[in-house]
């Protein structure tokens, strides 16, 4: 059983990644739910209004996926539960959760993840997969994936959100200890339109996990 999570910021090629990845390995995909997501929309709308709302709506969702995933075989998730957090306290930082909230919020993740931890005999995944963007490759991406709310034409104040997002990630990824972990340069690595760049990544990705492998034997 080999479980993968992607993570990275907005736009960064997760679900991309996630895949090919499903396709190469022959294993089932699971992605963090945007289209059917009642609450994203609102959230952009009024972040102040449905911080809170929105995150608790994610870490269900999240739940619910790995819940499955770990029933399964071999699989790979599109975002890890363990940027949820980082999500969270972004916003907090921004006044968009009071103090009650955080405590509820912080609470409760760490509770599902001790649930985690007894629901199967694979407590942690196998590789956790960090694609690394730059600010301005993020914003390139958001803009040529077009989700309206999204833009910056839409909410010019989303552009600190997304540079200090982004920025967050780098400390994220250096402190992130829970599961062996890769960075892929998304900024280097075209994989969604250069074959070649998609071969080089998914090499890089099979090379750790036979490392892994070698370590765990
Ligand atoms: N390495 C890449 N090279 C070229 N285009 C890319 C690359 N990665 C992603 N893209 C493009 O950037 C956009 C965003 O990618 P994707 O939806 O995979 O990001 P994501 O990390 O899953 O984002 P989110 O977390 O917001 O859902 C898409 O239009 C995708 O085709
Ligand atoms: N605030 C907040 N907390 C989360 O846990 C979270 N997870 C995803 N997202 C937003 C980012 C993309 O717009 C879109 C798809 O990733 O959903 C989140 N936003």
């Amino acid at each position: 059983m080999t479980v993968l999570v992607l993570a990275g910021t907005i736009g960064a090629g997760k679900s991309s990644l996630t895949e090919m990845l499903a396709e190469e390995l022959e294993t089932q995909a699971f992605y963090e739910s945007v289209h059917d997501n009642k609450v994203l929309p609102l959230f952009y709308e009024n972040p102040q209004k449905y911080a809170f709302l929105l995150q608790i709506y994610f870490l269900n969702k999240r739940f619910d996926s790995i819940k499955r995933a770990l029933s399964d075989n071999n699989n790979v998730l599109d975002r890890s539960i363990y940027e949820d957090s980082l999500l969270f306290h972004l916003n907090a930082d921004l006044g968009r959760a009071d103090e009650t909230e955080v405590e509820v919020y912080d609470d409760l993740l760490k509770n599902m993840l001790e649930e985690i931890d007894s629901l199967s005999f694979k407590k942690r995944p196998d590789l956790l997969i960090h694609v690394k963007v730059s600010f301005d490759k993020m914003l390139e991406r958001i803009k040529k994936r077009g989700r309206q709310f999204e833009q910056l034409e839409y909410d010019p104040s989303l552009y600190d959100y997304y540079k200090e997002l982004n920025s967050r990630y780098d400390t994220w990824f250096e402190a992130f200890d829970i599961c062996p972990k890769i960075q892929i340069d998304g900024d280097k690595y075209d994989f969604v339109e250069n074959e070649q760049s998609k071969i080089q990544v998914l090499q890089q990705i099979k090379a750790k996990l036979k490392e892994i492998e070698g370590e765990n034997n």
